[in-house]
């Protein structure tokens, strides 16, 4: 399937207007949270994937603002065909708490003061920022997201979305992440705080309308640049070449490209961000450990329903893939379905950004094993046998239904009802749900896969299935709209897998 873009794009607002409680301790409010959608979410609310932005992005994660000529920074993953298939998901993507990009943060103004927060702002954590997203899926009618998805600090958004919210995250996705922060990841956050708070114009975060703290900034994305590239990627890109020069210059001007390319780096850095926002993300990636302190990780997992793919980039050494592989032994520890697949890449840590082919192959291997229940509306109004055909028709129309699974005084499916069999009943006068409803009903399992729904659609010419347990007892009902939407022309049907556990 050809690759498309999802165009022009807004970037849309929810407002909470009470506090909520922080991991601190503290209440924090009203907040701001900036979001961007692309695709759509089908009536019953069941293919929202979450996508989670790594430490300096933003909510524009696809498609263009007008007048732009770059696209949001995940463009290369979202998008009618790509990975994140805006043709089947419904993907949302917001700022975090903490940000500079929309979502309440540092320099957003203080209610209280009507000055910028400055460092008066709240140090967050991890789970506030998923808290807060939590909020934003509630005001769009979302009950449980299909997935959720990001790398580096959106990976850690992400595990912790599955350990918060254990019912709400069918599917997560992390990657180039961990549990827990290691003190090498520590050490290099704190270098970056360092060279902010060392600039005079710092000012102990009180900076706004005057100058920012500029070189300090800058200083701590070079450090931080240093770490998402890799050697390898470096020697590839730069070697020692030197920077518009045949030899040394035997100072401490600029000599080498690499220098160059740094130097460029901070300084189209300080354009697009924040320092007093960077302090605040890089203590919340600090403190992120999902053991709470306690070293073991396992325990961490121990109620979570959602199935894993985890993704490790080969060249990372910020993130390196053992703290991917202990995720996964963790979670095989407490028996929770997970995958484990390793991007081969010289990129370094950033090469979640750069690797769009491989990330398609490992990603779309592993979303397409969703199954109907995954995606099936759970809330199904049912009816029983012995209802009245008036009776049937109300609960009908209270439920927006044009399909109810009919059911016997034990429980079991015993048939079908549609809008079209009323129809027919108040036409012929026929008083018994018996007399028109469907009793050789098809049914669909909540194991059964997509394709195998979508043939029996097809070859009945129906438009919605019950789901039935083994019990054959009703758990829910599947519709064609669901499921249309989620295979397209290009879905092979065998189901292939390359992905491996530990
Ligand atoms: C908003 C967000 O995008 S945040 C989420 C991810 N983004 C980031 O991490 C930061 C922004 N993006 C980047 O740094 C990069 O695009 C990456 C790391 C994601 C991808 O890297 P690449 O595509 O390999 O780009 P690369 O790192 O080579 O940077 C290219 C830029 O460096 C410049 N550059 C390359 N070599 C040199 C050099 N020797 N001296 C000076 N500038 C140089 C290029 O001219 C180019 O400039 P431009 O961005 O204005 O067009
Ligand atoms: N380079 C990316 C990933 C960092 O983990 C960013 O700046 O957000």
């Amino acid at each position: 399937m050809k690759q498309g873009s999802v165009g022009i794009v807004e970037t849309k607002n929810h407002k909470i207007n009470r506090k909520i409680k922080l991991e601190s301790g503290k209440k924090f409010g009203p907040i701001n949270i900036s979001y961007e959608t692309y695709g759509n979410l089908n009536e019953e609310k069941t293919n929202a994937i979450l996508i989670c932005h790594p430490l300096t992005a933003d909510a524009h994660a696809a498609g263009y603002h007008p007048g732009d000529t770059k696209p949001g920074w995940w463009d290369n993953m979202i998008g009618p065909g790509k990975t994140f298939d805006t043709e089947k998901y419904y993907i949302i993507c917001s700022n975090v708490l903490g940000g500079c990009k929309g979502t309440t943060g540092p320099p957003s103004t203080n209610p209280e003061t009507g000055k910028p927060y400055g460092t008066d702002f709240p140090v967050v954590t991890i789970k506030d920022m998923v808290k807060v997203q939590k909020k934003l899926t509630e005001n769009l009618g979302i009950k449980k997201l299909l997935a959720v998805a990001g790398g580096s600090l959106g990976g850690m958004q992400a595990l912790q979305w599955t350990v918060t919210y254990p019912n709400k995250v069918k599917y997560c996705i992390p990657i180039a992440t961990t549990a827990k922060s290691s003190p090498q990841q520590i050490a290099f956050n704190e270098v970056g705080r360092r060279a902010i708070m060392s600039d005079p114009n710092w000012n102990n975060g009180n900076y706004y309308n005057k100058k920012p703290p500029k070189n300090g900034l800058a200083l701590a994305r070079m450090v931080g640049h240093i770490t998402y590239l890799s050697d390898e990627s470096m020697k590839k890109k730069f070697g020692r070449k030197l920077r518009n020069k045949k030899e040394f210059t035997y100072d401490f001007d600029i000599n080498f490209e690499v220098e160059s390319y740094l130097k460029y780096k901070g300084k189209t850095f300080v354009e697009r961000f924040d320092a007093n926002s960077y302090l605040y993300l890089t203590r919340a990636v600090d403190y992120f450990d999902l053991t709470n302190g306690e070293n073991e990780l396992t325990n961490a997992f121990k109620n979570v329903k959602t199935k894993f793919l985890v993704i490790a980039i080969t060249s990372d050494w910020l993130y390196p893939p053992y703290q991917s592989k202990e995720i996964v032994r963790a979670l095989e520890a407490n028996d929770i379905e997970v995958s484990y697949s390793e991007l081969r890449s010289t990129y370094g840590h950033d090469a979640f950004l750069l690797e769009p082919g491989q990330m398609k192959h490992l990603i779309t291997s592993f979303l397409r094993k969703i199954t109907v229940n995954d995606v099936m509306e759970e809330t199904t109004p049912i009816i029983n046998k012995k209802t009245s055909i008036k009776q049937a028709s109300k609960t009908m129309m209270k439920n927006n239904s044009t399909h109810l699974p009919v059911i016997t005084q034990n429980g079991k499916i015993a048939g079908i009802i549609t809008a079209w069999d009323i129809a027919k009943a108040v036409s012929e006068d026929l008083k018994e749900l018996e007399d028109v409803m469907t009793n050789n009903v098809v049914t669909a399992n909540p194991n059964e896969s997509i394709r195998s729904v979508i043939n029996k659609i097809k070859k009945h010419n129906i438009s919605a299935l019950p789901v039935v347990d083994k019990k054959q007892k009703v758990i829910g009902t599947i519709s064609s709209d669901v499921i249309s939407q989620l295979i397209t022309k290009d879905t092979p049907t065998p189901e292939t897998d390359n992905q491996t556990n530990l």
